[in-house]
């Protein structure tokens, strides 16, 4: 049997970082934030159910999601995101799944932005949670995405906090730039193989 281990943290936290090293160790890594984009512009179903909700604008021309706009959207108004959520997380769930099941490795690792928030981690049978001061992860978004430092405070502000996700997590990796990365990946990559 595979095992299902969720790996999630904050925006900025570090957590593709992360399974990018599970990845080269040979860890099949699954990303649901991906997989949403993908659904998002390939489902018609899921297309559909955004333009009713958002509007035509919700996709550009070329057939992309327009998502300078849905942000703006969704990201000042918690009701907006929460039927942005409904209709994009349950599929993302089903298919990551359905992946997970496919698997023959000792485990496997599903990447998720939103695993407590969306109640997909009660799927798994682990979860690790990655953290860092909010101020580094702040610093480390607008540096990677060239975003203001209000863009990435209204998504902060649409998670849990760490201190909430903490109690429900099996495992932490502390990534604040200090406490050694590589030691706490491969210490739980032992654990992990040895379930
Ligand atoms: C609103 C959208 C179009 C913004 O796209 P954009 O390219 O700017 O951001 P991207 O998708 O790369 O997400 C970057 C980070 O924003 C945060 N974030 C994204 N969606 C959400 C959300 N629904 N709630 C809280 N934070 C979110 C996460 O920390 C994520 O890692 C996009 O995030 C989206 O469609 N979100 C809904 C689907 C979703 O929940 N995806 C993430 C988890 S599956
Ligand atoms: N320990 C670290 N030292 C230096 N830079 C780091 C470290 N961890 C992450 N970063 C950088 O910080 C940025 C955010 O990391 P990453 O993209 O992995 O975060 P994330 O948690 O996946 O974010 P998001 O929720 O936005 O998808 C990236 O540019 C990454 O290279």
């Amino acid at each position: 049997m595979s095992l299902k281990i969720g790996i999630t943290g904050g925006i900025g936290s570090g957590k593709s970082l992360i399974c990018q090293i599970f990845a080269v160790m040979g860890v099949p890594t699954y990303n649901a934030d991906l997989e949403a984009k993908l659904i998002m512009t390939q489902s018609a179903a899921v297309r559909r159910q955004l333009i009713e909700a958002f509007g035509a604008n919700t996709y550009l021309p070329n057939g992309e999601v327009n998502r300078p706009f849905l942000s703006q959207q969704v990201f000042q108004d918690a009701q907006k995101l929460s039927i942005l959520n409904g209709i994009v997380h349950p599929a993302v769930i089903q298919a990551a799944a359905d992946w997970a099941a496919a698997q023959k490795s000792p485990y496997s690792l599903k990447e998720a932005a939103l695993l407590f928030e969306s109640g997909s981690y009660k799927k798994l049978d682990y979860t690790i949670l990655v953290t860092a001061p909010v101020e580094t992860r702040i610093a480390r978004v607008m540096q990677r995405d060239h975003a203001a430092r209000e863009q990435v405070e209204a998504r902060i502000a649409q998670q849990l906090s760490d201190d909430e996700k903490i109690k429900l997590a099996d495992f932490v990796i502390i990534n604040d730039g200090k406490v050694a990365l590589i030691p706490q990946i491969l210490n739980l990559h032992q654990q992990f193989l040895n379930k």
